[in-house]
């Protein structure tokens, strides 16, 4: 089937100084000669053309444009490709759309579509591809570094290194299956357990990492809980300093969860406040109350506010709902310390339960950058990233456990064939991860390394 020429504004929408279209397929030479009224500018080089609208009553130019030609396959995507620069207006936008859809007749390129193209010509694989759209949805400097290397490669030559010394075993493994009165090397089986052994090994440790890759993406997921009125949309609203959430002296004001998403010192935190907890026959309360324990329960780190008013009163400290919280996932914090009495009054406890108490007064901030440092600690030792690169994708993860598995149980094996049918799903499952997965491939291997002479 022939190649369609596609097109896309590969720049935000809206208004903007200059926007920049893309234009990829066979038809782009053709696009850019007729659009410029000029012969092909010299490969990959800027330069300044005016764009013409063959469209309607005569020639009329568009747009003073800077235009650059990417012949194929040295492009992006692989194909000849054209990057027309213009000025960011709705017009110009919308008049250059109108001219290649209805004078070139060219189609609008669905989400992805360049980079799906850029794939389909082996320009990227799929954790390329996946680090390339973490790369452009990164929102801190964590976040950033992790796309990069993922987009320059540094999964794929983890994973195709492995694939890579298993398709070795693999091809040694079928020519002691296929021919087995050949002079092979005695110490063959015990070689290709080996190689298994080693990939499985070197998995399981990439595999143990407290799942720092992914949290990265997604950001530490915080939740802020504590009794009525302790003050945890008050210091939610001082974390983010604006008002996200309703504070009220009332107890019970916050019902749904509220979350925002900070930058803790380059690291993504997802922070959620949530409705106090307390027992209550209030419908709409409880189903809060609700929410709030289960955010409790999927969160990586909880914030349990205390009311410091209670010091030195008969009020508990810590109520029985948030107590029932305290574990290592929590950094306990005493509110409303600016209230909490003077030097007549008990003192502030720096621990309870074994546990750490940071004072703080959302009201004053007094206390607040202690807090953020805490917190950025913790993001900071469960996000850091390592010297080697880390999966960034349960898609990644699934398919290195099957991987695993089929080590283990190929390991295991006594007949060659079962050995090599699990060594072969083990190789699938890591091409699956890159998206290079090809049988052919080991065939190949098979011939070349061993001159068989067939
Ligand atoms: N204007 C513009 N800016 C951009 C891009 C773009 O496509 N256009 N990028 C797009 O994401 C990024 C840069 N990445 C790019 C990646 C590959 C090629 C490219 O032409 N690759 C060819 C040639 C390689 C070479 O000669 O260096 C290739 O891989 O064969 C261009 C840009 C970010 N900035
Ligand atoms: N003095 C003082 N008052 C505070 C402080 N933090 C919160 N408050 C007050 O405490 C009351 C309750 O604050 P909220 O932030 O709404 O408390 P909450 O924990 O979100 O309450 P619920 O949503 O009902 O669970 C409000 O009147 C706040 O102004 C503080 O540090 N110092
Ligand atoms: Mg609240």
């Amino acid at each position: 089937m022939a190649v369609s020429t596609i097109f896309a504004q590969a720049t935000a929408p809206g208004r903007a100084g200059i926007a920049v279209f893309r234009i990829s397929g066979p038809q782009s030479s053709r696009v850019l000669a007729k659009l410029t009224k000029s012969p092909l500018p010299a490969p990959r080089r800027a330069v300044r053309r005016t764009l013409w609208s063959a469209d309607g009553l005569g020639a009329e130019p568009i747009d003073d444009a800077l235009v650059i030609w990417f012949p194929g396959p040295a492009s992006f995507t692989g194909e000849d490709l054209v990057e027309l620069h213009i000025h960011g207006s709705i017009a110009v936008l919308s008049a250059l759309a109108r001219e290649l859809k209805n004078t070139y007749g060219l189609a609008l390129a669905g989400p992805g579509e360049f980079t799906r193209r850029a794939f389909d010509n082996g320009k990227l694989d799929l954790t390329e591809v996946e680090g390339l759209a973490d790369l452009i949805a990164a929102e801190t400097e964590a976040q950033r570094r992790q796309a990069m290397r993922q987009a320059g490669g540094a999964l794929s030559r983890l994973y195709e290194g492995w694939r890579e010394k298993l398709v070795n075993a693999l091809a040694r493994l079928e020519a002691a299956i296929d021919f087995p009165d050949e002079d092979l090397p005695p110490d063959l089986i015990p070689a290709v357990d080996h190689a298994m052994a080693a990939a499985e090994e070197a998995i399981g440790l990439h595999l143990d990492d407290g799942r720092r890759g992914e949290r990265l993406r997604d950001g530490l997921s915080i939740a802020i809980l504590g009794a009525p009125n302790a003050g945890k949309s008050s210091l939610l609203n001082r974390l983010a300093r604006r008002e996200a959430a309703i504070v009220s002296a009332q107890a019970g004001t916050t019902r749904d969860v509220i979350e925002l998403h900070l930058d803790l010192g380059g690291y993504p935190v997802t922070l959620a406040d949530t409705a106090g907890l307390r027992e209550t026959v209030d419908a709409i309360e409880a189903e809060g109350v609700k929410r709030a324990f289960d955010r409790a329960a999927a969160a990586d780190l909880k914030l349990l506010v205390l009311d410091g008013t209670a010091l030195g009163t008969e009020r508990p400290l810590v109520d029985a709902e948030t107590a029932k919280l305290i574990d290592d996932d929590a950094l306990l914090v005493l509110n409303k310390a600016d209230l909490a009495k003077g030097s007549s009054g008990p003192a502030m406890p720096h621990e309870i339960a074994g546990h750490p108490v940071l004072a703080v007064s959302a009201l004053t901030g007094a206390g607040i950058e202690q807090l953020v440092e805490a917190l950025g600690t913790v993001a900071g030792a469960r996000l850091a990233l390592g010297t080697a690169p880390a999966l960034t994708r349960e898609r990644h993860r699934a398919a290195l456990e099957r991987c695993q598995a089929a080590l283990l149980r190929g390991m295991d094996a006594e007949l060659p064939e079962l050995k090599g049918e699990d060594l072969r799903l083990a190789v699938q499952a890591l091409g699956e991860i890159t998206g290079r997965v090809d049988v052919e491939e080991i065939l190949d291997r098979i011939f070349r390394e061993f001159c068989i002479g067939k």
